[in-house]
């Protein structure tokens, strides 16, 4: 096997790996997965103990014990191109010898639990509730760069495209489900379950309208009736489909928890966003 050349495995000069500064001693098999990087502290305030933090950019990691259980938590940044970034690293940081670099005969498989914030398309699921993604819809196209067939879900594909008339200028929705034995450990009455569109942008990517009108007005509407088996379409958010997608082709364990913090139906946004985000937190390490 030929090695991984400098410029496709990108290293710091210690030895870190080149966005995340992690070297693979620093990272625990169980990952929580945030957006914004002041989050991260609020989860490892939470830890018995924190043996290790770092920051790159908007990549913060902290890695330390919760109840025994070693976790690290990591700020992803905002949306599905930063996942593409902090997939393959973590993944080559498991799975790819920095010495050699090749990719090791026996593969880990992480656990990771996005802990994030997202809005709501239905009226029954309001701002301050808690949703588990239990399949993901992207529409931000980013999976599309690596070979997905075989992996992404065509009928729920297909029938999204049905039912929204979605216009293929903006390229082809990938589904994906979420790990199976974690929606089953994550599963309580507390929480929502649904399928989350993940976009490629907060404001018309999710057709939020200030000052240029969108590809089409009518989208949420058309997401908000959309039901596949029995799940419906609840709420959209701009990482979930893109780590639930690399995981899949890459072997890992995700599930999406998400605190609802806007209803796109009534058009509310929570007054206390760090409540919910704080219920969920809990929750999540509990549960870990
Ligand atoms: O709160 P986080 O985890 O960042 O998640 C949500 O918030 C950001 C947009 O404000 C996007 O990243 C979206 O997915
Ligand atoms: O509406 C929302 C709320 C949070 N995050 C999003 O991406 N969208």
């Amino acid at each position: 096997m030929s090695e991984i050349k400098a410029s496709e495995l990108v290293l710091n000069p210690d030895g870190s790996i080149y966005h995340l500064n992690l070297k693979p001693e620093h990272i625990a098999q169980n990952i929580i997965f945030v957006g914004d990087q002041f989050r991260v502290q609020e989860i490892s305030k939470h830890f018995d103990v924190i043996e290790f933090k770092t920051q790159k950019r908007e990549f913060v990691t902290h890695t330390g014990t919760y109840k025994g259980k070693r976790i690290s938590v990591i700020s992803t940044g905002i949306g599905p191109d930063n996942i593409d970034i902090v997939f393959n690293e973590l993944d080559a940081l498991v799975n790819i010898d920095f010495e050699t670099r090749q990719i090791k005969q026996e593969l880990t498989a992480l656990n990771i639990i996005r802990v994030g914030t997202s809005g709501s398309l239905q009226e029954h699921i309001p701002v301050g509730s808690l949703l588990m993604s239990v399949a993901a819809i992207g529409t931000d196209n980013m999976l599309r760069s690596y070979r997905s067939e075989g992996h992404t879900n065509l009928a729920m594909e297909d029938a999204f495209i049905q039912h929204t008339k979605w216009n293929a200028i903006k390229g082809r929705p990938y589904a994906i489900e979420a790990d199976q034995e974690l929606i089953a450990k994550f599963r309580s009455s507390e929480m929502h379950e649904g399928i989350t569109i993940t976009a490629g942008g907060f404001y018309g990517a999710q057709g939020r309208v200030l000052r240029i009108a969108v590809e089409d007005e009518m989208l949420n509407e058309k997401i908000d009736s959309f039901k596949f088996d029995t799940h419906k379409a609840t709420n959209l958010e701009m990482e979930t489909a893109a780590i639930y997608g690399l995981s899949k082709l890459l072997c890992h364990h995700s599930l999406s928890l998400n605190a609802i913090i806007a209803n796109r139906k009534n058009g509310t946004f929570s007054d206390n966003p760090y409540e919910t985000v704080e219920k969920l937190i809990i929750y999540t390490l509990d549960k870990i």
